[in-house]
């Protein structure tokens, strides 16, 4: 099973046998509030009828069509309608079937396209320390997690890494955007000045670190990104695999920072979890540069059997009418502050020392138990999902993420329960 202590679950499975809205339930019946939206992924809470609906008739009706040379409607109606939510100028869709796909297209698309702008020297690609960005070789190279990374081997040549922005000493318990860090961007220029700008393609970062634990880029982090890569003509790749679609408060994060990236990622909340796809966003200045050449040729050698895949493509299209249906893409922005006050009123609770929120995202960092790393957060999983409430951990920090359906006293209810279980835990 996938990042997951297989022996331990085999011991004791944790099995889902259904799912409704903000709940599981489990094979022995009990029902486990979803705070963590799946994996980050359920933004419209389970089985929502128009989704569902919109699956079955497209099955019924065209369930696959040939994704090279050939194309169906619905790929280019869920097109249009990303590119209306996105931010102004990312104007044209690559279609995956995940975000660690999305990350591998963004990836190439800009080493591509140096090379179609006559910029083949620009090979290399900077990411970040703690960052994530899927599980496919470029994705592991240019990400900072190194659990993920120290299994398989030397990776991607040419990748260098920004620091993260973590910071306990000086933003503990920050509401929001940490104060501190904004210094850390200028670090891109330490790095342009080492490689020179010629081999630099991209810079790619989630403007919120989610997988490591919620890290909170500092007020004008991002834009100082913008700015040097701009000035380098260094391509900017947002990775909003997490952030996209309402995470935020906002439709994607580009919007909540005001920072437009060249590529975004997403995936995820795109189907709402049910039907795994991705979706690339590029410019219309990248997307023209592949444009030349003979029109009987291929343009841009890249894609997936199932890019764009009919059932896939209706869900989104019904994700989206969902989320536009209920203002789910800027509902979090609606509880953010109800969601704020809640997740800090864990603070002096055992071994807790960071709070970290912004939309309907939140962490709670745990002081490790010596010698076992990861165990206390662990534990805490195990006693709220014994209580009937899911979270996620990811090393001692505790990530929520709640469906975007989420109401207030569902709030209080998922922040008691983990209260509960860290009041139980050694
Ligand atoms: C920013 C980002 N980029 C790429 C991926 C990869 O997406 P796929 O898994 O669809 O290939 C992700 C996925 N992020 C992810 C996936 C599963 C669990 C967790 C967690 O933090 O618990 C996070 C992600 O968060």
């Amino acid at each position: 099973m996938p990042f997951t202590a297989n022996r331990q679950f085999k011991k004791s499975p944790r099995m889902f046998v259904a799912a409704r809205d903000m709940h599981y339930t489990t094979a022995d019946g009990r029902q486990v509030m979803d705070g963590t939206a799946g994996l980050w992924c359920v933004n419209a809470g389970h089985a929502r009828p128009k989704i569902v609906e919109a699956i079955a008739r497209q099955a019924a009706e065209l369930d696959y069509a040939p994704a090279f040379q050939m194309g169906h409607p619905k790929a280019f109606e869920l097109a249009n309608r990303i590119v209306d939510i996105a931010p102004e100028g990312l104007d044209h869709v690559l279609f995956t079937n995940s975000g660690s796909e999305s990350v591998e297209t963004a990836l190439k698309v800009a080493l591509a396209y140096h090379r179609a702008k006559g910029e083949g020297s620009r090979f290399r690609l900077i990411g970040r320390e703690r960052g994530y960005h899927g599980v496919n070789f470029g994705g592991i190279s240019v990400g900072g997690i190194v659990p993920n990374r120290k299994m398989f081997g030397t990776l991607l040549t040419g990748v260098d890494h920004l620091p993260h922005t973590h910071d306990l000493a000086r933003n503990a318990f920050s509401r929001g955007e940490p104060q501190h860090g904004v210094e850390l961007a200028d670090e891109l220029e330490r790095i342009v000045a080492l490689h020179d700008a010629s081999t630099i393609a991209a810079v790619i970062v989630e403007p919120v670190a989610g997988s490591t634990g919620v890290l909170i880029p500092p007020p004008g982090y991002l834009q100082r990104l913008r700015e040097i890569t701009r000035k380098h003509g260094i391509l900017l790749i947002f990775d909003e695999v997490i952030t996209g679609y309402g995470r935020l408060g906002t439709p994607f994060a580009a919007d909540y920072f005001g920072v437009t990236p060249d590529i975004m990622v997403t995936a995820k909340g795109l189907t709402n979890g049910v039907i795994p796809m991705g979706a690339v966003l590029v410019s219309s200045e990248i997307h023209d540069a592949f444009m030349t050449g003979p029109e009987h040729l291929i343009e841009f050698f890249h894609g997936y059997t199932y890019s764009g895949n009919p059932i896939a493509s209706a869900a989104g299209v019904a994700t989206l009418e969902t989320y536009k249906d209920e203002g789910l893409l800027t509902r979090g922005a609606e509880l953010a502050r109800t969601w704020e006050d809640a997740l800090h009123s864990l603070k002096g609770e055992p071994h807790v020392i960071d709070i970290r929120n912004i939309g309907l995202v939140g962490a709670i960092e745990l002081e490790p138990i010596a010698g076992a790393p990861t165990k206390r957060a662990f534990s805490a999983f195990l006693k709220a999902y014994e209580a009937g409430y899911l979270i996620r951990t990811t090393g001692d920090i505790i990530a929520l993420s709640p469906p975007l359906i989420v109401t207030e006293s569902q709030i209080g209810e998922l922040i008691d329960a983990v209260r509960t279980a860290l009041r139980s835990v050694e």
